[in-house]
């Protein structure tokens, strides 16, 4: 296992339109959890706060700045080849308009149409929580 004793810190912004719509992209499919769906984020990098890193990726994934946002969970699961701590936001309130600038498949999709979408698994932790504070 490579890296194995470390935890990777994520920030995840769980982007909702006006219309109550969420945010997704499909990872590439040469990453890891590749050809999964996920909410835009990424790695905070060392001297960067959560929200610091959190409008930083959704600036360079999603063409958004963050205006508005609130803990929604933290996560922290172990996959077999990495351990990550996903650190969530629901975003509700961004200047711009969003679109997936990375080349990443991505959507808008109503909650009750997430079930439909193959996620990492320690996203079964999100999708719970976003179902309980729906
Ligand atoms: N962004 C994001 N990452 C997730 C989700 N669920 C989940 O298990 N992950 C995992 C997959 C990766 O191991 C890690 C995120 O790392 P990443 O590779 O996207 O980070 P990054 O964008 O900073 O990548 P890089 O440029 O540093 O290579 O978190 C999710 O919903 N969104
Ligand atoms: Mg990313």
């Amino acid at each position: 296992m490579s890296k194995g004793s470390q935890v990777v810190h994520v920030a995840v912004g769980v982007i909702e339109d006006e219309q109550g719509r969420l945010f997704i992209s499909r990872r590439a499919s040469e990453r890891h959890q590749g050809g999964k769906w996920e909410f835009p984020g990424g790695k905070v990098e060392q001297g960067e706060s959560v929200q610091q890193a959190l409008a930083r990726e959704l600036r360079e994934e999603c063409n958004i700045d963050v205006e508005q946002c609130a803990p929604l969970t933290v996560v922290e699961h172990r996959y077999a080849d990495k351990a990550v701590r996903l650190d969530v936001w629901l975003v509700t309130r961004y200047r711009g308009q969003a679109k997936q600038l990375e080349g990443q498949e991505w959507r808008w999709v109503a909650r009750h149409e997430l079930e439909a979408y193959q996620f990492p698994d320690a996203n079964i932790a999100i999708l719970d929580c976003l179902r309980a504070t729906q």
